[in-house]
């Protein structure tokens, strides 16, 4: 099986880049580490602290954040960083060429029932001649994105991969400490009959997924004439995996359940990379009204309506949209 530094270098992948996604990935790994260990870690649960959207911090995203943060810095391969645990950006080495927002965590809430996880990233160039310190060096659209990734601490430790050359999934081979590909070219297909959404918040969602979702759930004796599946992992990085996987439609949508927080998914560091992987392995991202890589941003922490997956099942949704 052949190992990560190779494939993306056949690919073209300039060997700075190469370089930042192996520093990432080296923190993954002892992430991956900590995950594993579980109670024995002595990092399940809450810390007393939430971070700057109101989200009180499990042990294991401070944890996270700070071996990513670390690693990141101390490695000079990357110019600034903006994570989900942190207020503001952090600027790096001013003269690296590249900038990296993560949730390192994702699925937190996972930690303590001992179910999936993941770290979501996505890496731009920073613009010519910019600031390190500057935090509007991230206000570019998910388009720009030139490498995008996850890696889920799941039974195996698994890394979804694009470079913008398809969406690649690597697992990691925990006896020597390398991810090896598994699967060359993932391809989302483009019909399915499984869908994923927090149903809990029905009564709260616009009538437009109101409407969409009450027809799925019909089945074969409703407008869709067929029977739909429904699955909720509660991490965006597991379900998105098995979007990945096997197809499937994904979806946190805008909901009046806080009026504050219309949306729950933070652009940044999970919509744009997700949308990235998933429009390399033939699918959609929308909100529902754009396309999520088009979405300038104005800020590090915003938040988005995410409608992803198979590609006909989500022009279907998009359809009760318009
Ligand atoms: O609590 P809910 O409504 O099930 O929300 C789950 C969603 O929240 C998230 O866990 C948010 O991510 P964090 O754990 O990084 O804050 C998503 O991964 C997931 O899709
Ligand atoms: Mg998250
Ligand atoms: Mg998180």
């Amino acid at each position: 099986m052949r190992r990560l530094p190779p494939v993306l270098l056949e690919d073209g992948c300039p060997r700075e880049l190469l370089s930042l996604i192996r520093t990432i990935l080296a923190a993954c790994k002892e992430i991956s580490f900590r995950v594993g260990q579980g109670a024995l870690s002595g990092v399940l649960g809450s810390t007393l602290d939430e971070n700057i959207q109101g989200e009180t911090q499990k042990k294991l995203d401070v944890l996270s954040n700070q071996l990513l943060k670390d690693i990141l810095l101390e490695s000079g391969t990357v110019k600034a960083i903006a994570s989900e645990e942190e207020d503001y950006t952090v600027a790096g080495n001013q003269d690296a060429k590249y900038i990296v927002a993560f949730d390192p965590l994702d699925g937190s809430s996972n930690t303590d029932i001992n179910s999936l996880v993941g770290t979501i990233f996505s890496i731009m160039e920073a613009p010519a001649g910019s600031d390190a310190a500057d935090q509007s060096i991230f206000m570019q659209p998910g388009h720009k994105q030139v490498a995008a990734g996850y890696v889920l601490y799941g039974p195996s430790t698994m890394l979804a991969l694009t470079t913008g050359k398809g969406t690649r999934m690597f697992t990691l081979d925990k006896t020597q400490g390398s991810f090896l590909l598994t699967e060359d070219f993932a391809t989302i297909p483009a019909d399915t009959n499984e869908f994923a959404i927090n149903a809990s918040n029905q009564r709260h969602w616009q009538s437009a997924m109101q409407n969409y979702i009450n027809d799925l759930l019909e089945g074969d004796t409703g407008p869709r004439a067929k029977n739909f599946n429904m699955r909720w992992i509660a991490a965006m990085v597991g379900d998105v995996h098995r979007v990945l996987s096997r197809g499937g439609l994904f979806t946190y949508p805008t909901d009046t359940k806080d009026p504050n927080k219309p949306n729950k998914l933070r652009l940044l560091y999970e919509a744009n990379p997700m949308a990235m992987l998933v429009e390399q392995a033939g699918g959609i991202a929308s909100t529902g009204t754009e396309r999520i890589m088009d979405i300038q941003p104005d800020a590090i922490h915003q938040r988005v309506a995410v409608i992803l997956g198979s590609k006909n099942e989500v022009e279907t949704c998009l359809g009760y949209h318009k």
